[in-house]
């Protein structure tokens, strides 16, 4: 049996057993996570809105999303249905569903106004997306998904099957919804954070529960809640809430924020950063890395800036993704429970703030020869005890820890090109099709994994690490020669490359 969504391609089929029945559900790249939901739920013979699990044949617990491992007819993936019959009581999600359904029913049997109708279905997925939020959603990339963002992005590529009408919209994560109350605490192992340390992590091993406890233990470690004398409580509920706010972009997402921001912890201990840096600059550029692409919606400051976008009309075309992210940053720290800054004085709030919003603005990559100018300017005469100085030595590490993923090992870093480019090429995708100008870097037919990379290593990455390490001396080793050993890398793949296209 086959349940088709009719208005696009057909490009991925999922196996499913309900009740020791099997059946196939296939669905397109064009669809929302939650009309998949749906479609699985009326597949197996629920109600639309119903909650169900479903469990691969190892009995792990499979999110539905677009990017669904595919299986096969003798792996199925089992359907669980979450209600009265499995947990006693019916939950309040379903309960509303169901009365907002027949209220439905109801009226477009009375009114048959199609304005109506259409006004009713809107406020109807609205309150669905604010139930939706209620629940703990774990959206993010793990390095199980990577084989299905491999998977997606070639039949992405293969079917061109348009743009998930999620990227088309703008309009940022609710601010209103609730994040989460709480994760769960975990033990962390000597050797995860010993590893924490080091830029040669591997982050794909941690899933996003031991994201926020490592997060949390930075702080700690840094002696930092003292420092803004805050609590435990506070420190928890504000990085759930950040976490919350990031979106499930194929690069920009929350793995993305811990990784920058494990780059910085594992620099802080690096180059002794506690010695030249007090506690509040150490606070800046942590929380700066954990807040700098929050809330990105996946399209960057080009296509804002032609797009007309809201974002580049309020911020005037200048930094708009930055100024939205510092914006969000501070919208945030607003809310009572969520503000870690509630406890310092006025003097160093105000310091902490333009901290943050200086770092977070010089993560825009149209700054990078202003500051890497400025940052050898300051060379010759270095001096710590200068506030201009230690702004932009602060400027350039947040810089280098954003783009450093080439100085991760091999295997850790090449998944990361493989969800730039599927961002990439979402966004030229939508460039085409809606006639604004295509950003190069960004075209699928021009740009491959080797060509991206070696010319974003030769020409960004080594000469700003190689200024970097005239300061540093610490970096020549863990950080300048992995991005040697990466630009080979890439370029022997280029060779192999060029090699099949002769062929
Ligand atoms: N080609 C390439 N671009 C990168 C890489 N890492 C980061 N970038 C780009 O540099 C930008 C820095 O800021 P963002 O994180 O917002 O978005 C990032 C990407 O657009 C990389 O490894 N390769
Ligand atoms: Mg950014
Ligand atoms: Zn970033």
């Amino acid at each position: 049996m086959g349940n088709g969504v009719s208005s696009q391609h057909i490009s991925k089929k999922i196996y499913l057993e309900v009740a020791g029945k099997n059946l196939s559900v296939s669905f397109s790249g064009g669809c929302s996570s939650q009309e998949l939901k749906e479609l699985i739920a009326t597949g197996a013979g629920f109600n639309r809105w119903s909650d169900f699990t479903l469990e691969d044949h190892t009995g792990s617990l499979v999110p539905v999303s677009l990017s669904i491992a595919p299986n096969t007819p003798r792996t199925p993936y089992r359907v669980q249905r979450i209600s009265s019959a499995t947990n006693g009581s019916t939950s309040d999600r379903e309960i509303v569903n169901e009365v907002l359904s027949r209220v439905s029913e109801e009226i477009s049997r009375a009114f048959k106004s199609q304005d109506f109708l259409h006004d009713f279905s809107s406020r109807l997925e609205s309150l669905e997306k604010r139930m939706e939020a209620l629940k703990y959603a774990e959206t993010i990339p793990s390095r199980g998904d990577l084989e299905n963002y491999h998977q997606e992005m070639s039949e992405f590529q293969t079917h061109h099957v348009g743009v998930p009408s999620i990227v088309l919209k703008y309009g940022g994560k609710d601010t209103d919804s609730l994040a989460p109350v709480t994760y769960p605490k975990i033990n962390l192992s000597d050797q995860a954070l010993e590893s924490l340390k080091r830029p040669s992590a591997n982050i794909w091993d941690w899933e996003p529960s031991e994201m926020l406890c490592l997060i949390e233990h930075m702080f700690h470690e840094l002696d930092l809640l003292r420092a803004i004398n805050t609590d435990e409580q506070t420190l928890q509920q504000w990085l759930l809430a950040v976490q919350h706010k990031y979106r499930n972009n194929p690069f920009h997402n929350f793995r993305h924020c811990f990784c920058v921001t494990q780059m910085m912890y594992g620099m802080i201990h690096l180059l002794k950063l506690q010695d030249v840096f007090d506690s509040l600059d150490l606070v800046i550029l942590l929380t700066s890395c954990i807040c700098h692409d929050i809330d990105h919606p996946g399209l960057n400051n080009s296509y804002q800036i032609n797009a007309h976008t809201e974002l580049a009309i309020r911020y005037n075309d200048i930094s708009p993704l930055e100024n939205h992210h510092a914006a969000v940053t501070f919208q945030l720290l607003e809310r009572s429970e969520y503000n870690i800054f509630s406890n310092v004085s006025k003097e160093d709030f105000k310091r902490l703030r333009s901290g943050i919003i200086e770092l977070i603005l010089a993560t825009d990559m149209s700054k990078h020869s202003e500051i890497m100018t400025s940052f050898k300017g300051i060379q010759p005469t270095l001096d710590y005890n200068n506030n201009n100085h230690k702004k932009i030595i602060k400027q350039m590490l947040i810089k280098s820890c954003d783009i450093s993923n080439e100085v991760r090992p091999t295997k850790v870093a090449e998944p990361w090109v493989d969800c730039l480019l599927e961002e990439y090429f979402r966004q030229s995708d939508i460039e085409k099709s809606t006639g604004l100008p295509v950003t190069p870097f960004m075209d699928r037919d021009k740009v491959t994994k080797p060509s991206a990379q070696i010319g974003f290593i030769k020409f960004v990455l080594i000469p700003m690490f190689e200024t970097m390490v005239m300061v540093f001396p610490q970096l020549e080793d863990p950080v300048l020669k992995p991005l040697k050993e990466s630009l080979e890398h890439y370029e022997h793949l280029k060779l192999l490359e060029d090699a099949k296209l002769e062929q």
